[in-house]
């Protein structure tokens, strides 16, 4: 692999030093082996035999992902990375994306299989990447990787703290959710202006939940949204019968309660909800 010095002050592309960093594309390149090493042994590799790398970048991590016993494929939305991955890693060709990770549709390589999410992902848009992978919960049994420290410390977050919220109860209601470690601006280059945090997410055996999804996702959302509020005043929308809003549960505020309760809370909603609302 090519010896790579990125910086946002370079005006353009060089061979000799790699890609080009992109403010905009949230690349900060990672230049710890060892983290990188570490970072591709937090998934099991096992009960699925791909894995989907997203913005690789110059390939770090996919160096390590490359020595384990699975399908590699990488999606990265940058030309220039694509162009750096295909020159220095061709018996990967075929299996870099040249695609946006949000909007692509990834049953065009997935179909219906199961496989891993794994990635250091751009921080720009990281809650995006957790909400994709909720929808798509059913093929994902396993997702790890690096974040902005405190979006991954949020969403592995209890009931009770002050960070708990939307993105904690959703992830947690499908996934155990493990914050494994910190790592320092100083491994990436540029780096950010901010540690970053490394998480582990497993989906649970029995990812269905006992009420309507839809009504929960919107039950959860609404909540957060006025979280200050009891849940009585917050969710005055679900136009609930009085004997109904004098159940203890609606005198709580979101942040006492756990994934566990607010299926009950849907489940307590869903006769009363208008659908489609
Ligand atoms: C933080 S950098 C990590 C790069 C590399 N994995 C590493 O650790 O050095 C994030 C990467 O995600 C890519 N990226 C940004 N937005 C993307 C998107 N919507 N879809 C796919 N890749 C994206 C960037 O181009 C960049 O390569």
């Amino acid at each position: 692999m090519k010896k790579y010095k990125p910086s946002f002050n370079k005006p353009s592309a060089n061979d000799d030093q790699g890609v080009r960093a992109k403010k905009h594309l949230g690349q900060h390149f990672l230049t710890d082996e060892n983290i990188a090493s570490k970072i591709a042994d937090t998934l099991s590799y096992e009960g699925y035999e791909k894995v989907l790398e997203i913005g690789p970048g110059m390939g770090v991590l996919t160096k390590y992902l490359l020595e384990k016993e699975t399908e590699v494929h990488v999606i990265e939305i940058d030309t220039e990375s694509v162009e750096f991955l295909e020159s220095n890693y061709l018996h990967l060709r075929g299996r870099i994306h040249e695609k946006d990770f949000l909007k692509f549709d990834l049953s065009e390589i997935f179909r219906d299989e199961q496989y891993a999410i794994i990635g250091n992902f751009p921080y720009n848009i990281s809650t995006q990447i957790v909400f994709k992978v909720l929808e798509l919960r059913e093929q994902i049994p396993e997702f790890s990787g690096m974040f902005q420290k405190e979006v991954a410390k949020r969403i592995c977050e209890k009931e009770g703290n002050k960070t708990y919220g939307i993105l904690s109860v959703l992830t947690q209601a499908f996934y155990e959710a493990e914050y494994l470690f910190t790592v320092p601006p100083s491994v990436f280059n540029p780096p950010p202006k901010v540690d970053s945090g490394v998480l582990r997410l497993t989906r649970k055996e029995n990812y269905t939940l006992p009420c309507d999804e839809k009504l929960f996702f919107r039950v959860v959302k609404t909540a957060f949204n006025q979280r200050r509020k009891t849940l009585r005043n917050s969710l005055k929308i679900f136009n609930l019968p009085d004997n109904l809003r004098e159940d203890a549960i609606f005198g709580l505020r979101p942040e006492q309660l756990g994934f566990q309760q607010f299926i009950e809370l849907t489940q307590k909603i869903e006769p009363h909800a208008i659908s489609g609302k």
